[in-house]
């Protein structure tokens, strides 16, 4: 049976209490106490195949399971099915309903070792247990109850058509099931069952058919060729999906770190790596598109060239690095007193290009005024011991409008004057 395996953060949250643990639960009292209750009344393994073809088929149970293998889809998918019809074939509706009841319940304690909670296990072993168990008996009997043959001998017609009733209502009754536990525990339907784990299915039910008429006819060196055949097909099976599964988590693994390196070199492409702003090839490019689609839908952008006072003195005086720590304090404010809107670019070593799309000059020189004076005002304790107490540092604005001249340089001439002018006044300033 295909098996739903839950993501971490569902385990995390689970407690005995949710729907799908009480929901298990019902499923297997239910096929426990109708196990119970016929097994009284018929007796187990009373038919011609006695303890030791139930011990064989309750190994055999657990090899298929075991033999299951990961999908990145719906969890584990197994080949249980093989055991399943054909000790249901050969011992009957109940003895096949116990007997694979107890593999499926036993089965999932392993994952106790691979760290999944008691409560997890025992809700699975409660689930597949109750679920195969009710789906074998209910299908067995009506299989038998319509004239299908337990133990089965020969394939004629009529034989085929209920083999094949068969494994359809096992498959339904059993996907009918997964479907209700994969609604308790709200997860999406169409990821966990498809058409692959069916399919699984329904060949090992068809393969069980030959297992079960070479079984029968006690031709154990057939049986025992067949069986080592099939191990075989299963673990090489298992081993590919084994394969797949890797590969598949490789390519997810080498996708998402192209992604981030893609991320990164676009980041790189159009940031500076000191300050973290935009760099001067991207605003270049994106000044020239705002320029044109200002133009075309009339709307005002004003730009400003800002460009911090004696930032070489900074430098000669205090060290490169604190120079390095001025420039990043300085465009971080810088950042905090635009719009989200507006645009923040390194221009040259200590030069800042500010766009300021549908603003007019006068707005925009009040913000580089504000702005002005929040840099003025800075608190630079955090560089203690790197510099002195009275430390500041002050910033030069140069403002230009767009005008109808749509070309880069000429607004970028007119702000970069205007800053010469702000610089050659006694700097501090903010000249539009
Ligand atoms: N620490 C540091 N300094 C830089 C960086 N880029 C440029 N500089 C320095 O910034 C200084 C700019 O000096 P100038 O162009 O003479 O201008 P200024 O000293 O700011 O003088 P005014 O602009 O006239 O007020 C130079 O010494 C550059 O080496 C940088 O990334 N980090």
């Amino acid at each position: 049976m295909a098996e739903v395996v839950e993501s971490a953060t569902v385990r995390e949250q689970r407690t005995l209490l949710r729907p799908d643990f009480i929901w298990s639960l019902l499923l297997f009292a239910v096929a426990a106490a109708t196990i119970a209750v016929l097994g009284a009344q018929q007796g187990v393994l009373a038919g011609p195949y006695g303890w030791g073809t139930g011990g064989f088929f309750l190994l055999f149970g657990l090899f298929t399971i075991t033999m299951g293998f990961p999908h990145p889809g719906f969890g584990h998918v197994s080949f249980d099915r093989v055991a399943q019809v054909a000790s249901l074939l050969l011992l009957g509706p109940l003895d096949a309903a116990w007997i694979n009841g107890l593999a499926s319940f036993i089965w999932p304690w392993h994952r106790l070792w691979k760290g999944v909670t008691a409560k997890d296990v025992l809700t699975a072993s409660l689930h597949n247990a109750g679920l195969m168990s009710l789906v074998i008996l209910a299908c067995g009997t009506l299989y038998v109850e319509l004239g299908g043959a337990v133990p089965l001998f020969e394939l004629n017609g009529t034989t085929a058509g209920l083999l094949l009733l068969l494994l359809l209502s096992m498959q339904l009754a059993n996907d009918a099931g997964m479907l209700l536990l994969i609604y308790l525990r709200h997860l999406d339907p169409t990821r966990l069952l498809n058409v692959f784990s069916s399919a699984v299915e329904i060949v090992s039910g068809i393969i069980a058919v030959v297992v079960t008429i070479v079984f029968v006819r006690l031709d154990l060196t057939t049986l025992a060729l067949l069986l080592f055949v099939l191990g075989l097909g299963m673990l090489v099976l298992k081993q590919f999906a084994i394969m797949r599964d890797r590969l598949e988590k490789l390519v997810d693994e080498r996708t998402e770190e192209l992604r981030l390196k893609s991320i990164e070199l676009e980041r790189q492409a159009t940031h500076d790596t000191l300050t973290g702003l935009f760099n001067r090839r991207f605003a270049d490019d994106y000044l020239q598109r705002e320029m044109e689609a200002a133009k075309r839908t009339d709307r005002d952008l004003t730009i400003a060239l800002a460009d911090i006072d004696h930032f070489k003195k900074i430098n000669d005086s205090y060290s490169h690095a604190t120079g390095d720590e001025v420039l990043r304090r300085v465009s971080r404010l810088l950042v905090n007193r635009c719009r989200k809107t507006d645009i923040v670019a390194r221009y040259g070593g200590e030069e800042f290009l500010l766009c300021f799309p549908d603003t007019n000059i006068e707005f925009a020189t009040q913000i580089c005024g504000q702005i002005r004076t929040a840099i003025e005002k800075m608190d630079w304790s955090v560089l203690q011991g790197a510099v002195p107490a009275d430390f500041g540092i002050t910033i030069s604005f140069g403002v230009a409008a767009v005008g109808s001249d749509t070309r880069r340089t000429t607004v970028l001439g007119v702000a970069d004057t205007r800053l010469y002018k702000a610089k050659s006044e006694g700097r501090n300033r903010v000249v539009a």
